[in-house]
């Protein structure tokens, strides 16, 4: 009986410290460098979409519901799944709505630098075009009102560091927190070198609208590395940061020549081969890390197997992040703690990679000086909080 009344209280101890060390990773600022917007949807606006399309007839309620309701899900399921999104999500309001949620619930979490990235749509039935798509989306992101949102590099806020808030409460603080956003325009695989040159253009005409990048996106296995290849090289040449998603699957020929074209960030890096791996280490590329992502759709064997922990014990620069919150059901918070859990990151060790990641946004020095500040603030915050003792 006394054996079963100390499990008790081991069971307790432990359910005990796992909920203290999830409030401190929601409590710790981060920055979210890798976020696919329609990825995030919240799953209850997902499925009101798709009710009010069913009840017009365009869909039909029940399958969606169980495809969206579907827990683990093959790689080509997942892209079914983001055509299903598309097709609820092609007029400007929902799109609005869509930015607005989004970066609402990545501020509810404490994330103060968010780099949200979209592919922009052409829709000529609903009148939308890749401009006005983008429109909607930036509409949304200036609809939130419930934190101070800094979009613009010219926003004079940015350099306003002693009134940068800190994003923790814990004496009756009520100011509002702030969260800088900056958005990448994805060019989606399946487009062709025309439509991807396109969207670099419209990064170029929207670069004092928030707009900061150029993301690679879409199903790893459509589509080939020279058809966007002029329009990454046109980035480049106009000075537009990239990052690529890399490594999805195992394509040799692709993954070396996107080592080779040397982008700002690379996303994932699953897939490396040891000549690879080794040829990513000596870039010095910052990764953006996504272990749920990467467990859910194959491209890692387990999160304890998850190439983060090489990465990070070479000292590799590399960020948390969460690609698609929504489809994967997680949070930025909970990838911390999924790095704690696994790997056995400290509560300084965590503070010290959601810092760092500062040095790779794509933003100006001025919002990484501001970030800067946020986590000097955080940090007397964080170790009252738990007495952590973060390094310097
Ligand atoms: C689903 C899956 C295999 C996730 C792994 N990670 C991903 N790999 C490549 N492209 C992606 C991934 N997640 C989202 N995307 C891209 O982002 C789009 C959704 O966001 P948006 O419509 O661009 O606003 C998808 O249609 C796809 O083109
Ligand atoms: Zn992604």
């Amino acid at each position: 009986m006394q054996g079963a009344a100390a499990m008790d209280t081991d069971m307790e101890r432990k359910v005990a410290a796992e909920k203290e060390m999830r409030e401190w990773c929601v409590a710790l600022p981060k920055v979210e460098l890798h976020a696919h917007l329609n990825g995030s949807v919240r799953n209850s606006t997902l499925l009101e979409l798709a009710k009010q399309l069913g009840d017009k007839g365009v869909i039909v309620f029940e399958d969606v519901k169980d495809v969206i309701m579907k827990d683990g899900r093959s790689l080509p399921e997942c892209f079914k799944l983001f055509d299903l999104f598309h097709i609820l999500t092609t007029d400007h309001d929902t799109v609005t709505r869509i930015a607005k949620e989004v970066l609402e619930d990545f501020a509810a979490e404490n994330v103060v630098y968010l780099e949200i990235r979209t592919t922009p749509k052409n829709n000529e039935a609903k009148g939308m075009t890749k401009r006005s798509y983008m429109n909607a989306v930036i509409k949304g992101l200036k609809a939130v009102d419930v934190v101070d949102v800094v979009l613009f590099d010219s926003d004079s806020r940015t350099n306003d560091t002693l009134n940068c808030n800190p994003t923790i409460e814990l004496d009756g603080d009520t100011k509002k927190k702030r969260i800088y956003v900056r958005l990448l325009l994805s060019i989606d695989r399946r487009e062709t070198t025309s439509a991807a040159l396109d969207t670099v253009n419209l990064a170029l005409e929207m670069k004092d609208q928030g707009v900061i990048g150029i993301d690679l996106s879409g199903n790893p296995v459509v589509g080939e590395w020279e058809t966007y290849l002029p329009a990454l090289q046109h980035a480049k040449e106009l000075g537009i940061p990239i990052t690529i998603h890399c490594g999805e699957v195992a394509n040799r020929k692709e993954i070396q020549a996107m080592l080779d074209f040397c982008p700002q960030r690379l996303g994932h890096v699953c897939c490396l081969n040891d000549a690879e791996w080794k040829k990513l280490k000596s870039s010095m590329i910052p990764v953006e890390i996504c272990l749920t992502s990467n467990v859910m759709t194959g491209g890692a064997p387990s999160l304890e197997l998850h190439h983060f922990a090489d990465l990070y014990n070479a000292k590799h620069p590399l960020s948390l992040c969460t690609d698609d919150c929504g489809l994967f059901s997680t949070s930025l918070s909970n990838e911390y703690y999924l790095v704690a859990a696994t790997f056995g990151l400290s509560k300084p060790e965590l503070f010290q990679l959601a810092q760092e990641a500062v040095q790779f946004i794509f933003a100006d020095e001025n919002v990484k000086k501001s970030l800067k500040e946020v986590f000097k603030h955080a940090e007397k915050r964080l170790t009252m909080l738990s007495e952590i003792g973060v390094p310097n």
